[in-house]
């Protein structure tokens, strides 16, 4: 019985783990998912400290035309807290911690001497610009308190995520482990790109796409190996592979030598049967008994990329402790019309631009169309009941990049 793509997804993200957690150093951190809040060792700023390279002054002293005795530098870094006496003022630098006694600082430029600076500060200053009460100083804890929380659990970490946790005093943190990941092509056809093909050979690309499709999912590869059909062969296989999730493609079909399907069906929970749509209609998809999760894709080029971005994706990402698991989709108008399949949700390679979409090839969504994938930014996803798109009907776009 056919299945539709929503009820194939559903049965994928059902029996996906998030996967366990681990201390990662943060430099090895970036796109994983925090496990737990993290809390700030401190307040931050941690002290108060200037916003201008300036001097720190009594601001009941600093009237414009006030001239005031520099007594002190503090440079940033430096632990010095000096006394600033009624009429002083210590030279600070931006960072630099402001003197207890201070309450403003003027910018260099709020000078007579301006921004001309010298390694020893000057002996006096002359006010050009009052500061108010307060002016230039960054007050502790004004971003925010010691103890809050600086970075949420479930917070997929970025650059700005990682270094709000340095900030907050932490080398390490609680993750979720990548997926391992194994992708296996399987084919009695295929050939190493750079060999030269016989007569029924083709170059091997299955795995390449899956490959750098499941990294950049954030997956850690643990194989990506090519086997015959040969089901002894891809069980021994399949036997060595320690992995979440095992991602096959070819075999998946009905054909006389489709070996997946017959090392794997009813192995654990692994089903194979159609789903409806174009391309990518024979699926396969189950847990085996050690809890590996195994995807089982149609061999066709185009059919891999689909599977991969409408089931594969979003379940990497969901075990990668991820909550939004789908590409962005936006809505284009058809600049052409063309044909869909019957009864199957097309999954359509195409080009955008701001207003419109339109086929990436003219040979539409056929399986084997692999160079409309080194084209296409986008699939168009239109539903299994619609017959045909006309040119200027409203079409949804899943976007890609
Ligand atoms: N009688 C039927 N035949 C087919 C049906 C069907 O329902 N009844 N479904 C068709 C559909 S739809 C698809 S999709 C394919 C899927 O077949 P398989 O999953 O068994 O895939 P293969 O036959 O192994 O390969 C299909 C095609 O893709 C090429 N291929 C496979 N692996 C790779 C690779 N790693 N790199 C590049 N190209 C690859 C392979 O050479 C074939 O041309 O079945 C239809 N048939
Ligand atoms: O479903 Mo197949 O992937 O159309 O060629």
């Amino acid at each position: 019985m056919m299945i539709t793509v929503d009820e194939h997804r559903a049965r994928i993200l059902a029996a996906v783990a998030v996967t366990p957690v681990e201390t990662v150093a943060l430099a090895d951190a970036a796109g994983r998912v925090l496990a737990d809040d993290v809390v700030s060792r401190w307040p931050v700023p941690l002290f108060d400290n200037s916003g201008m390279d300036g001097y720190a002054v009594r601001a009941a002293d600093a009237a414009e035309g006030a001239v005031l005795r520099v007594i002190a530098d503090v440079p940033a870094g430096s632990s010095l807290d000096p006394t600033i006496g009624v009429g002083e003022a210590a030279r600070i630098m931006t960072g630099a911690p402001v003197p207890s006694d201070a309450d403003a600082v003027i910018p260099l430029e709020h000078t007579d001497l301006g921004t001309t600076i010298t390694t020893e500060p000057p002996s006096r200053i002359t006010v050009t610009t009052a500061p108010a009460h307060g002016a230039h100083i960054r007050r502790t804890g004004g971003d925010s308190p010691a103890g809050a929380v600086a970075v949420a659990a479930g917070t997929v970490l970025g650059p700005w995520q990682l270094s709000s946790i340095a900030s907050a005093g932490y080398t390490e943190i609680p993750v979720h482990r990548a997926p391992r990941v194994a992708v296996i092509s399987t084919g009695s056809e295929l050939i190493d790109p750079a060999g030269t093909p016989r007569r029924g050979e083709i170059p091997e690309s299955n795995s390449v796409l899956l490959a750098a499709a499941a990294a950049a999912a954030g997956a850690d590869l643990v194989t990506v190996t090519t086997v015959a059909d040969d089901e002894a062969a891809l069980s021994s296989l399949l036997d060595g592979i320690d992995a979440d999730a095992v991602i096959l493609s070819g075999g998946a079909s009905v054909g006389a030598f489709d070996v997946v399907k017959a090392v794997l069906d009813r192995t654990g929970s692994i089903e194979f049967g159609p789903v409806r749509m174009q391309p990518g209609k024979p699926q396969g998809f189950g847990a085996d008994e050690a809890g590996r999760l195994f995807f089982c894709l149609p061999g066709n080029p185009v059919s891999v990329a689909v599977s991969f971005e409408t089931f594969v994706r979003p379940a990497l990402l969901a075990m990668a402790g991820r909550t939004v698991i789908d590409r962005p989709r936006v809505h284009r108008t058809a600049a052409t019309s063309w044909r869909c399949p019957p009864g199957r949700a097309q999954f359509l390679p195409v080009l955008l631009d701001e207003t419109t979409v339109r086929p990436a090839t003219a040979g539409g969504s056929g399986s084997h169309l692999v160079t409309s994938l080194a084209v296409a930014q986008a699939l168009a996803v239109i539903p299994a009941d619609t017959e045909q798109v006309v040119e200027g009907d409203i079409v949804e776009v899943m976007v890609l990049s």
